[in-house]
């Protein structure tokens, strides 16, 4: 295959600038793009080519149109699958393929409207520990916010608080430790003989067992809850066959992974950003007061909720959960006349393509209005991704974050003396000293 070289930053200049890019990689990115336009390398010299782009066309391509030619990379399938096991996002092939049909229908939405009840009941008990009148840091609340729907989501009350908070320990425990894998890669050889890594997998074996005890309870007394756990016990494989009770714990640990950062980082650059804007606060807040009078139940609250669907989906186009996604190519490929040679490590900023005059006016701005109704940003808008990898959960989080914030405005004014909103961008693009105050509505 032909196809014109990719424009290229030597991988001295690269290392030069090692120590700044482990920390925040977005300004080498904007720094590249803006100099080499919207694909570059950076010239290794041995190993895979390593390629970033911000092209959407390009994203649509190896996500959606011509997926067959990539694979997710190693940082999950590798790194990831190491402590969480072989579930959904860890997985490639034929075994993803299978596990994906599998699991599917229990994230329609007609199921996901089933364990609203239980979502919403998380929700209020972890707004009730906010403290008005007092400047808060609210990541911490919306972390615990969005561990609480995910596990009671699937155990419904049959998981005591004890057993939460240690599942929910070992998860970010075993989350900070991959991150400091990926972040200082000359340290592996340290972690691994000084023993950190082998005290994070026994950590995560001790959620196993803790998994394997309620999975076991449940099957041993199938209480018909209609939890996640009952549509995952009720699948069925082509052949008639169940989940095997190890592939459904690396399934769980996966989801409580997948579906606590991202939706903690999106719900607190939300409120954020809300802090920022009173006069969007009040038409959210006018919103919900309509949408409650009008409502007899939560999917028809949510149902009326547009605008707040409107101002979550614009924090996440600034801010995406997921601000790069990976992919490797099997075979040669070829895209604009750029030749993309096999097994590239491909890099799709999200952040950038998200923020690109090009496909959005005023990209710097908030303007939740950009999604009012009957508008169409599936080309160049990927915070859940894109094709058949495309986020299981999106449904999910999208009823969670809609009732979360509704609930958050139409009690509170929030409120910060913050200008700048401050980010560490890690795994997931992470809020970083998310100061806000929230003073009762009266
Ligand atoms: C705001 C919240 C969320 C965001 C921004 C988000 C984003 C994403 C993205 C971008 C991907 C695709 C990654 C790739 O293609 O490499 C993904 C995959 C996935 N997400 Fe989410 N996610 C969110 C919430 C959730 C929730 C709540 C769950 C589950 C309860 C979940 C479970 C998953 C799973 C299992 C996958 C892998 C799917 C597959 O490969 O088949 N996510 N997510």
């Amino acid at each position: 295959m032909k196809g014109k070289d990719i424009p290229a930053v030597s991988w001295l200049k690269f290392m030069g600038k090692a120590n700044l890019i482990l920390k925040n990689p977005l300004p080498f990115h904007a720094e590249n793009f803006e100099k080499l336009g919207d694909i570059f390398r950076v010239k290794t010299g041995f190993g895979n080519p390593l390629v970033f782009s911000r092209s959407a066309a390009f994203a649509e391509y190896a996500l959606q149109k011509n997926h067959k030619n990539f694979e997710k990379s190693p940082i999950q399938t590798r790194d990831m699958a190491k402590y969480l096991g072989n579930g959904l996002l860890t997985s490639t092939g034929e075994h993803w393929r299978k596990q994906r049909k599998l699991i599917q229908p229990a994230f329609h939405k007609k199921q996901i409207a089933g364990l609203m009840d239980t979502i919403n009941s998380a929700i209020l008990l972890e707004l009730d520990k906010i403290e008005p009148n007092k400047s808060i840091d609210i990541f911490p609340v919306f972390n615990d916010l969005a561990f609480q729907t995910v596990v009671k989501s699937l155990f419904s009350s049959a998981v005591g608080q004890k057993e939460i908070d240690h599942l929910q320990y070992i998860t970010e425990a075993a989350q900070r430790m991959l991150v400091k894998e990926l972040r200082q890669p000359f340290k592996r050889w340290w972690f691994k003989y000084g023993g950190s890594i082998k005290k994070h997998m026994a950590l995560v074996e001790e959620a196993r067992e803790i998994l394997r005890k309620l999975v076991r309870e449940r099957k041993e007394n199938p209480v018909g809850e209609g939890d996640l756990l009952d549509m995952l016990l009720d699948a069925r494989y082509d052949d008639g066959t169940a989940m095997s009770e190890k592939q459904l714990i690396d399934e769980i640990l996966i989801f409580f992974t997948a579906g606590h950062e991202t939706t903690s980082n999106a719900l607190t650059f939300t409120a954020e950003l809300l802090a920022r804007h009173p006069d969007i606060q009040e038409r959210i807040a006018s919103e919900t007061k309509k949408a409650k009078e009008k409502a007899s139940n939560l999917i028809e609250l949510m149902a009326s909720c547009t605008y707040t669907k409107q101002v979550l989906e614009e924090a996440m186009r600034l801010y995406p959960p997921v601000y790069f996604i990976d992919r490797i190519n099997f075979e040669e490929d070829e895209f604009n006349g750029f030749r993309i040679h096999k097994n590239s490590n491909l890099l799709f900023s999200i952040y950038e393509i998200h923020r690109d005059a090009t496909y959005w006016e005023n990209p710097q701005e908030f303007d939740p209005s950009r999604f009012a109704e009957g508008t169409k940003h599936t080309a160049h808008y990927f915070p859940f991704g894109a094709g058949p990898r495309k986020c299981i959960g999106n449904n999910f989080a999208m009823y969670e974050m809609i009732l979360a914030i509704s609930e958050l405005v139409s009690r509170y004014r929030i409120s910060t003396n913050k200008e700048e909103i401050e980010i560490k961008p890690l795994i997931t693009l992470k809020p970083k000293n998310a100061i806000l105050r929230f003073e009762k509505r009266s």
